[in-house]
Order: C-alpha cells, then structure tokens, then sequence
C-alpha cells in the first residue's frame, strides 16, 4: 500500500531497499498476470518472504447465512494463500450494519475462521480498524480474539488505529506475545479530521508525523512480539512516487525506529536485535555553504557578498571555486555546478557541517541509505565525504579545523570591511511539496538532529510550512519550508527562495554598515513597524532604529530575534542577517509573509528577465 505501481513495479522496488518481507494486497493480486505460484516464485527470486495477505473485510454478520456465504468467500481466499506462500491472512473489523456486536458471538465466528485456517497450516490476525462498527479499539479487538481461543486466532496491532484514536498503547505489553500474530507501523501528522480519510489519505512512515512510535513499537516488543515490523502508509503522494525512492524514504525510517527504541528503552528483551547504525558525530556548525552560481549570477552574488562584508580570501586550486569569508562564515560560489535552475540562477547546492568524526558520518549517512557522491579532486585536495539529500543538496562532512582550505589558494583581495557578521546562522532550503517529509526525516536522522515545531504561515502566494531541524547546541540548523500547494502559472514556481542567514551581534551596526556598503536590502512598509508598535512593548529607540533599517523582529518564551534580509538574488536565493537574543529558537517565521511581499514587489519592479 505504501508503494506506487503495480505489483511487479513494487517486488522490484522493496527488494533494492533490503526489505526482508511484504504484505501482498489483494487489489495487487487481482490485477498482476502471475499466477500466485509465479508471485510466490518472484518473491522467493528477489528474497522476499510474504509475511501477510490482506484484506478480508467484513467477516462477521448477525444474519447466519450471509456469514456462511462470507466463510465460503474467506476459504477461496485461504486456498489462493497457500498457492502463495503466505501463512497469515489480515481480517479487519467490519464496518457493515450486519457487522456482530456481542463479542462473544464475534469471537465465535473468528474460531469458526481460525479453524478453517488451521487446517491448511494457516492464521488469522484480527485488527481493529479505529472506524469498525462494534471493534474499534486495541483492547476490544483483543476481547474477540482472546475469546475466540484457537491458537490460529490472533491480533494484528496496527499502530495508525491505536494511536490516532488517542486510546493508550500501555497494557500491550502485558498481552502474550505469542497471540500477537502481525504489527503494522504507520505515523500521521496530528490533524482533526474524520479517521477514515485521515488514515487512506495522511499516513507517513515512522518519524514522519506526530505519533510515538518508539513509544508504541516499544510496548509490543515488550509483549514478546517477534514478527516482521510491516509498514503500511496509505498516502496520496507515496501512490505516486517513484516506488524505488518512496521504499529508501520507507527502510530510512525503519532504521531510525529502532535507534529511537534502542535510545529511549535500554532495557528492551535480549531477542530483540536493534539495527546497530552508526552513531551521528556531533556536529560543530557550518564549514562552509556553497552556492552554484553561472557567469551571470556568480557576479551578482560576488558584489552583493562584498556588500555584506564578505571577502573574495580564496580561488580552488583545480575548480572554478571562489571562497569568501567573514568571521566563521565562509560561502563558496562554485561555477562548475550544472543545475537546471536556468540561465542566470543562483541556489544553494552544498552544505559542509564540521563534525568530530567525517568518517563516521559519512557511514552513518550511508547506512541510512543516502546516496554517497563521486569524489573527483586534485591529488593535493581534501578528501571531503558527501552525500546527496533529497532535495539535492549536497552534504559534505568536514573535521574542526578546515583543512579543506588548503584546496584554496589566497587571492590577493583587498579586505572588504567587516559588517560585524561572525558565522552561518541557518540554511533555508525550499522543497516540493512531494518531498518535504522525506528531507525532514533524512536531514534530521542523517546528522543526528532533533526537529523543531511545524508553523504554517499564509504567504502571498498560499500556505507556507517550515519545519526546521537543528542539533542541541544549535551550531547547524537547517530550516525546510513547503508551498503546501501549487498550482496554476500566477505564483512564482518556488513561493518561497531559499536563503543563508547569517548571524551578527549587533544588528543595528550591521544595518548600518550594510546600508553604508550599499547592501540590497529589502525595504520594510511602515505598517509593519506600526503593526508591531501596537502589539508589543518595544522600547521607542528600539523600533525607531528597526523601521529606520528595515529590521524585523520576533520574540518566544526564549529570547528575541532581529532580522533583515537581501533582494532575491540570482532569482532564487537571498541572504538574512540575524541576532538572536538570549535562547530565542526559531526563525522569524511569522515575518515570512511580509518579506515575501517585497520581494514579490521588487520583482514586479525589477527588469523583466
Ligand atoms: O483502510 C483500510 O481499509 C485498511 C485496510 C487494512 C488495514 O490494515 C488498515 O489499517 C486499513
Ligand atoms: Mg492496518
């Protein structure tokens, strides 16, 4: 179900993930020409094992003959089963007015089933779908089953319909492990809506939403459950996908389950083998960021980099590759990046993270499945690892202390002078919307970051989400922002540009620095600063000095947060300046919208390309 295609597309796909097992949908079934022998052969080719068979629905019935009818249907099914090589089949709760609701009477015709089951070597899980009729809930489910008393009778958990109904995953794990026949893991984002349409349309793989799947995952290991841990995503952007990327995004999250589980319950039974991933190193903030620039943009980012207080210190010994520094921050504009932004694009295309250990990183990143990129360098040059994450970005693993910078040959630049910037604060990095979770759940797992809260904010040009990660420390914090939809040729391709904000200890003298080395600087309207002064009680000079250099301003439980921002550049990238007082943690978000305006206005001014 989480895959897109048909049934051949899909085995192809799951194997070159490592998937061990599937789950075979009957819908799948129907529409492949294999006979289920051929199927079963395919998947024994490919090493897959077919752990389940799913679904039947609406088993039980108060009307006797229409159950005698469902049982006939249910044991052409058993037959088909083993043709394939599967032993457990997948019964949900029934949603029909027919549907059983004394438990006893339920948990009668389960045997009835389990017995017909039994006698071709087979099993039935029984799953509580969390809109069934009369069983809807984990304990409920577990009643029929528990009555039910045949040893081929048994539970399927499913974490979605536990969890999304808020019910308590606690008493799991004081079931008997061995009546839990099959786990399905799915996570959600928390939403309020009708169950049913959020389970078909909104399931993500674990780490992906809101639910504790360490948590749930835990309480059933704890019950002795030792079955395959099966995904089931239902998905309208997964139905779509690429299947071979959708099953990387899927394994990714697996392995990131079981650290979680192995990080937060030490204590799990010794049959329980957790995937033993590498450890992510600490990291120590940005080594560099680097932007893929042409002869028409490279230029226009040089100057405005100068403005900002940035000075040209190197050129690549071997590669078209100018450094440009300021305090710790360090931009590279690299001209040999072949992108399909267009003519006279700028983007972000890497970004270097110092890290106690690149090697162990780098085979960090690795195990969780994150494409490694060729290395092409001089014999002199530094051996930087890297990987590619989703949105193709490259993420490059540097050690403390940047021998890297030997590659660079000192250039002979007069010094811009300093506008107080002192390192990279955050990378802003727009994503499709197809991707968003999918890079969420790589940048965080991969680096060993923890995420911040969602915001959604309504920008000119539709809903836009950020969601950032960052490490504890708060040296490397990557913010990901998503149109949540986009259609039609008004608004721009990319709502929201990607930016590299870096961060000064004194905003008003880097404003004012920034304005005397005439710095692009985009113009704040005065109903902003109105807005603010009605809202807040900011001293008078404070605001005075914001509106006069079109700074910005946000405060949490934490801190504060002064910010100013660039023209777009290149057409799609703008640099910020931030200062964050005290612990403030986010990333001025709220303001996004305003800042999405000028830049809107500017381009409506600018000359048309
Ligand atoms: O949406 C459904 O019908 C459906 C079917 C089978 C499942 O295991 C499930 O969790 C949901
Ligand atoms: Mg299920």
């Amino acid at each position: 179900m989480c895959l897109s295609g048909t049934l051949e597309d899909k085995l192809a796909a799951v194997a070159a993930a490592g998937f061990d097992g599937i789950e075979v949908f009957e819908n799948d079934l129907i529409a492949t020409p294999w006979s289920p022998a051929e199927v079963a052969a395919r998947c024994a080719d490919l090493g897959l094992s077919i752990d389940l068979y799913q679904p039947f629905r609406d088993l039980d019935s108060v009307d006797e003959e229409q159950f005698g009818r469902n049982l006939r249907r249910a044991e052409a099914k058993l037959d088909l089963m083993v043709a394939l090589g599967a032993d457990t089949v997948l019964v949900c709760s029934s949603v029909g007015d027919d549907a059983v609701a004394d438990v006893d009477r339920l948990a009668g015709q389960l045997h009835t089933l389990a017995e017909r089951a039994a006698a071709r070597g087979l099993r039935i899980a029984y799953e509580a779908l969390a809109w069934g009729r009369h069983v809807s809930t984990w304990d409920r489910s577990w009643e029929a089953v528990r009555r039910g008393d045949h040893s081929a009778l048994g539970l399927c958990l499913d974490s979605f319909h536990v969890l999304s109904r808020g019910s308590d995953p606690t008493g799991i794990a004081d079931l008997p492990g061995e009546k839990l026949f099959f786990l399905q893991l799915a996570d959600a984002p928390h939403l309020n809506m009708d169950v049913l349409q959020w389970s078909r349309h909104h399931r993500l793989f674990p780490g992906q939403g809101g639910f504790d799947l360490p948590g749930f995952l835990g309480q059933v290991l704890a019950a002795g459950y030792s079955g395959p841990l099966s995904l089931e995503v239902f998905n309208d952007v997964f139905r779509q996908t690429d299947p071979a990327r959708t099953a990387v995004d899927a394994m990714r999250s697996l392995l990131a389950l079981e650290e979680a589980l192995a990080g937060r319950d030490p204590r799990l039974p010794e049959r329980v083998r957790l995937s033993t991933l590498p450890p992510a190193p600490p990291v120590a903030g940005y080594a560099f960021t680097e932007l893929a620039v042409d002869g028409v943009s490279g230029p226009v980012i040089a100057t405005a980099l100068a403005t900002l207080g940035f000075t040209h210190t190197g050129q690549h010994r071997s590669k078209p590759v100018q450094l440009w520094e300021q305090g710790r921050a360090r931009v590279l504009l690299n001209a040999a990046v072949v992108r399909s932004d267009g003519a006279g694009a700028a983007a972000i295309s890497a970004l270097a993270v110092e890290t106690a250990d690149p090697v162990a990183s780098a085979a960090r990143a690795e195990a969780l499945l994150a494409p490694v990129l060729p290395r092409s360098r001089g014999a002199t040059e530094a051996d930087l690892a890297a990987v590619a994450a989703p949105d193709g970005t490259e993420v490059f693993f540097c050690r403390a202390g940047a021998d890297w910078l030997t590659d660079f040959l000192p250039t002979r630049s007069r010094p811009s002078p300093s506008a107080g910037l002192t390192h990279t604060d955050h990378v802003a990095l727009a994503q499709p919307f197809d991707h968003f979770d999918e890079a969420a759940l790589f940048y965080r797992v991969v680096l060993g970051l923890q995420p911040d809260a969602t915001t959604e904010v309504a920008a000119p040009f539709g809903l836009v989400r950020h969601r950032a990660v960052t490490d504890s420390d708060h040296t490397v914090r990557i913010g990901l922002s998503v149109a949540l939809l986009r259609r039609g040729e008004w608004a721009p391709g990319v709502p929201d540009p990607q930016h590299l904000a870096f961060a000064t200890d004194d905003i008003f003298a880097t404003a004012r620095a920034l304005h005397a080395h005439g710095a692009p600087l985009l113009e704040v309207p005065a109903n902003y600063h109105d807005d603010l002064e009605a809202r807040l009680d900011l001293a008078p000079e404070t605001l005075a000095a914001m509106r006069e250099s079109g700074v910005l301003y946000d405060r949490d439980e934490h801190g504060e947060y002064f910010h100013l921002h660039t023209h777009v550049l290149g057409s799609r990238v703008f640099f910020e300046v931030v200062q964050r007082i005290a612990d403030y943690t986010s990333y001025g978000t709220v303001n996004a919208p305003v800042r999405m305006a000028a830049h809107r206005r500017l381009r409506m001014a600018g000359p048309k390309r």
